[in-house]
């Protein structure tokens, strides 16, 4: 496409303007994309055009003036070479449903969402396939360890793409890296999608772990039997291992069970008070996916047969009433076990 200056643009689309989606709006508007940045409210797409913010969910950051933010579907993906969806993982039908209709062939589908359909506990490559009829070589799961906040203000930053097609794949690291932001690529799609999703509840158990008080053996703890879990049931899935020794698993599980900024983290943090499920959540104002997750994954576990202890007491914890201290009495009683066949 050229421009009124007979320049050539290049054109992506991003849906949905909330942290995420604006941070990495922003990765591609500095990479030289023209980005529209798709949200339901006319509101928001006010505020991100006429004061250059996203003054509810990153305050304080100045956008490119590349992005452009519209209510307008049709418009959010025309010409675009890239759509990257970035909805919460609950909306995600909803949202590719809406974005079916205008979509090219030649678009390059990516999303950056971490979490499960909670009624099928289908991955979201599953949910965008079926909503915008495409194989799974024309789908890219981005992941890692990536705060918005950070990503926003060009800390450095590592991802990693995943899918079934290496083009697919290269074509988003193309796309989107650069000297701030370094994207490596993976094939393994369930993997990547699995371990993005599962250490959001082992998140929300580092912050419940912070709020009673103990220290530095039990985060640890906590991360180690929490990756175990992880890859237990990634590999039952059909991942492969490594890709949990990789930066969606042990690199994002770092940053979310040790960030000021995890969502989750914050979460696991005021529940450990006392404070009910639904007035954590009221007071975040922002997507925390671990709690959806939990139940996904408490069902997933039974369906595929694997143990995973810490998810069952969190489980318990957030929607049968359980005392955070007494799930921790119990996973610490378990009978005794042996490490390595653990890891399976
Ligand atoms: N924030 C981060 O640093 C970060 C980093 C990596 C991955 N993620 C993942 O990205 C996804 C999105 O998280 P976020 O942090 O951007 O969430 P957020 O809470 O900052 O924003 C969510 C946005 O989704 C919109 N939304 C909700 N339901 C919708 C619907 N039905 N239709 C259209 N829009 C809808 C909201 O209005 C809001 O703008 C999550 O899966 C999260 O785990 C977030
Ligand atoms: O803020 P959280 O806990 O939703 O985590 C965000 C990202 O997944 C970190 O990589």
């Amino acid at each position: 496409m050229n421009n009124q200056l007979g320049e050539t643009s290049k054109f992506a689309a991003v849906l949905v303007a909330g942290s995420w989606g604006t941070a990495l709006a922003s990765v591609l508007a500095c990479n030289g994309y023209q980005v529209k940045l798709w949200t339901r409210s006319a509101e928001q797409a006010e505020d991100i055009n006429q004061n250059r913010m996203n003054s509810k969910f990153l305050p304080g950051v100045m956008l490119p003036a590349r992005i452009q933010a519209t209510t307008d579907m049709e418009f959010a993906l025309q010409h675009a070479e890239l759509a990257l969806f970035v909805a919460p993982s609950g909306a995600m039908r909803e949202v590719a449903k809406q974005a079916a209709v205008h979509l090219s062939e030649e678009t390059l589908v990516v999303h950056a969402t971490k979490g499960f359909e909670t009624t099928s506990l289908k991955r979201m490559t599953t949910v965008l396939a079926e909503e915008l009829g495409r194989s799974q070589e024309q789908l890219v799961v981005l992941s890692g360890p990536s705060h918005a906040e950070e990503v926003i203000l060009k800390q450095p930053t590592t991802v990693v793409v995943a899918s079934a097609s290496i083009a697919s794949a290269e074509q988003a690291q193309d796309a989107l890296m650069n000297t701030d932001f370094r994207v490596y690529t993976n094939p393994d799609v369930v993997g990547v999608e699995v371990a993005g999703a599962i250490k959001n509840i082992i998140a929300l158990g580092a912050g419940l772990t912070d709020g009673l008080q103990f220290g530095d053996n039990a985060k640890a703890a906590l991360l180690t039997r929490g990756l175990a879990e992880i890859s237990r049931l990634g590999t039952a899935m059909g991942a492969s291992p490594l890709t949990f020794a990789g930066l969606a698993g042990v690199g994002d599980l770092v940053v979310t069970c040790t960030s000021k900024h995890s969502r989750n983290w914050r979460a696991g943090y005021m529940l450990a008070d006392g404070t009910p499920l639904e007035d954590v959540l009221s007071k975040m104002g922002m997507v925390v996916e671990g709690v959806k997750t939990t139940r996904a994954a408490y069902d997933l576990a039974k369906e595929y047969d694997v143990e995973m202890p810490i998810t069952f007491q969190l489980y318990e914890v957030l929607f049968a009433n359980k005392s955070p201290r007494t799930a921790v009495e119990h996973l610490m009683g378990r009978l005794r076990t042996h490490e390595i066949e653990d890891l399976g």
